[in-house]
């Protein structure tokens, strides 16, 4: 007889279920024009989660953002922000960076200018809101831009000041819709490294719209597929596959695999949508 001594089961302190970033239940979106924008809409966004809105034109990505960001409002359905500080109104306060398509720089201020808005805005005085925002030029590779202008800056630049707007005043959760969808491809491809590595040093939640699919695969651990009339959520895959996103995956064997099956259900939605018609 063997006297076999097993070891004890490592201790796995219980994980506290954390609370969702955002949560929309059964969210639905009619325009006073009767467009169906969204048709029960649900999703749960899980603190560091870097999700992508993926979508025909049309599906409702980007009224999804807006209601998310607190811009509109659900004509049925609900839509929290369980770990926000919520005001009066009941929307979050100061808790969501919001990235346009257009940087929407102000031409008359400088980049410094433009950064410290948000804190302006707070009440905070330039010399208050100058270590904020210098560390907010630097994390997007523009202390040294300080003082341009808009006008004296590349596409790729103007969207980095617009990032760092965004940033500057630490939410929580960070809102992009269709940032570099007019920047050339390696101007692009550089700005997805810069906000993965913006997401895995700042940990802050990200929903991203694009209509891309490889982009999507590169920089999100989930993608939400959307499909049109009405708009609504097709599928929501897990893109978590512990691969470091650097040079070396875009040329990987799991990205093609990754986008492959992205593909398949964004052409399954817009088959849907079609069908829809
Ligand atoms: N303010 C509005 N009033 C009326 N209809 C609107 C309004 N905003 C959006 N829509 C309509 O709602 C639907 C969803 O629009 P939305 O912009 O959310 O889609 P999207 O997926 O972001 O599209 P795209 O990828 O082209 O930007 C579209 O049919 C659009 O025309």
């Amino acid at each position: 007889m063997t006297d076999t001594t097993y070891a004890p089961a490592p201790v796995v302190p219980p994980t506290k279920p954390s609370r969702p970033v955002v949560s929309m239940r059964d969210v639905t979106k009619l325009f006073s024009n009767g467009t169906l924008a969204l048709k029960g809409m649900s999703l749960d966004v899980r603190p560091g989660e870097f999700i992508s809105l993926l979508g025909p034109s049309g599906c409702g990505k980007s009224t999804a953002l807006r209601i998310i960001a607190g811009l509109g409002s659900p004509s049925s359905g609900t839509i929290d922000w369980p770990s926000s500080p919520v005001n009066a109104k009941g929307l979050p306060e100061g808790d969501i960076g919001f990235v346009f398509q257009e940087p929407t720089l102000m031409p008359w201020a400088t980049v410094f200018g433009n950064v410290h808005l948000p804190l302006k805005l707070r009440g905070q005085g330039k010399r208050e809101a100058r270590d904020a925002v210098m560390a907010g030029l630097a994390s997007v590779g523009l202390a040294d831009f300080a003082d341009s202008y808009p006008r004296e800056l590349s596409g790729g630049m103007k969207m980095r000041v617009s990032i760092a707007r965004a940033l500057v005043t630490r939410p929580r959760l960070l809102l992009m819709d269709e940032p570099f969808a007019a920047l050339d491809e390696i101007t692009r491809q550089k700005l997805n490294d810069d906000v993965l590595r913006l997401w895995r040093e700042t940990g802050i939640t990200v929903i991203f719209v694009t209509h891309s699919v490889f982009e999507s695969a590169f920089l999100s651990n989930r993608i939400v597929v959307m499909r049109a009339r009405p708009g609504q959520v097709h599928a929501d895959l897990s893109i978590d596959n512990g691969s470091v996103r650097d040079e070396n995956y875009r040329t990987s064997e799991e990205y093609r695999a990754t986008t492959d099956r992205v593909s398949r259900a964004l052409q399954e939605a817009i088959m849907m949508g079609a069908k829809a018609q």
